[in-house]
């Protein structure tokens, strides 16, 4: 049988490990400080008699090379590609939270974002248009509450329609100004020259303008080493990095 991977993407203290201790029995630290993920764990869980992989990786404000935590999420998800990678979100704090949602969205379209701490969002008198945030987002989107057991079946049911390829994504692409549309525009077909369509052009696009040496890095240790003497060449080809 094949086993799908999961990837556990979201900010820091978002019930991440909760949500990977519930479904994977293990017991991952929790908690505000102390339990920290630094990090990915692995585990396993089963539903609809499909078994998945889970990652739960460390919680970061963003996929960019801030911190090596943002650059082991960041690599996991492009690298080694899960089948989904699940963004999983405060409801309390929304607006903040679907930066990250809108970065992996740049990156796969195979994702679920997952609401958790719902219960919190309610106390609050919080009301979330799932619907609408899915429309736009062009992924599922399931409010949970994961220390609380609610709405976990449902999510799950969404995790596995985009690990089957039951659901076809159309993952919200940012349109940034002119000027940035036109480095991506000239460096797309560059890096797709180079490492072919594997990974995702244009996001690493937006990242090369912007300094991301590291990417660069991890982008070569993880190539064919035939073509990595290629990579620096992307970069040498005179885009203006725009900060
Ligand atoms: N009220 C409420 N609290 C929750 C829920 N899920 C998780 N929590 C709490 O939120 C805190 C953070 O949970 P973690 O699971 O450690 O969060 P995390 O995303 O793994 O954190 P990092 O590893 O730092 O990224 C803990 O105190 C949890 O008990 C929920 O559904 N409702
Ligand atoms: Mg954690």
């Amino acid at each position: 049988m094949k086993h799908y991977t999961v990837a556990f993407a979201g900010n820091p203290n978002t019930g991440k490990s909760t949500l990977f201790n519930l479904l994977t029995g293990l017991r991952q630290h929790t908690g505000n400080w102390a339990g920290k993920t630094v990090i990915s764990a692995e585990g396993e869980f089963t539903h609809n008699n499909r078994v998945y992989k889970a990652i739960d990786l460390p919680g970061t404000y963003s996929l960019y090379s801030n911190s090596a935590d943002e650059e082991a999420a960041r690599d996991y998800i492009i690298f080694e590609q899960p089948d989904v990678t699940l963004v999983v979100l405060d409801a309390t704090s929304l607006e903040r939270n679907l930066n990250l949602a809108l970065q992996v969205l740049e990156i796969t379209g195979r994702a679920v974002v997952c609401i958790n701490l719902i219960d919190e969002a309610r106390k609050f008198g919080i009301d979330i248009n799932l619907k609408a945030i899915s429309k736009r987002l062009g992924v599922p989107v399931v409010a949970i509450s994961a220390r609380n057991k609610i709405g976990i079946d449902a999510l799950l049911d969404q995790v596995e329609r985009v690990a089957t390829g039951a659901f076809t994504s159309k993952p919200l692409q940012i349109t940034y100004n002119d000027e940035i549309e036109q480095g991506i525009a000239q460096l797309v077909p560059m890096i797709e020259g180079v490492i072919g369509s594997k990974y995702p052009a244009r996001w690493i696009a937006l990242r090369l303008m912007d300094g991301d040496d590291s990417l660069l890095t991890s982008l070569k240790a993880n190539m064919d080493p035939k073509s990595t003497s290629n990579a620096k060449e992307v970069v040498g080809h005179g885009v203006t990095a725009c900060h």
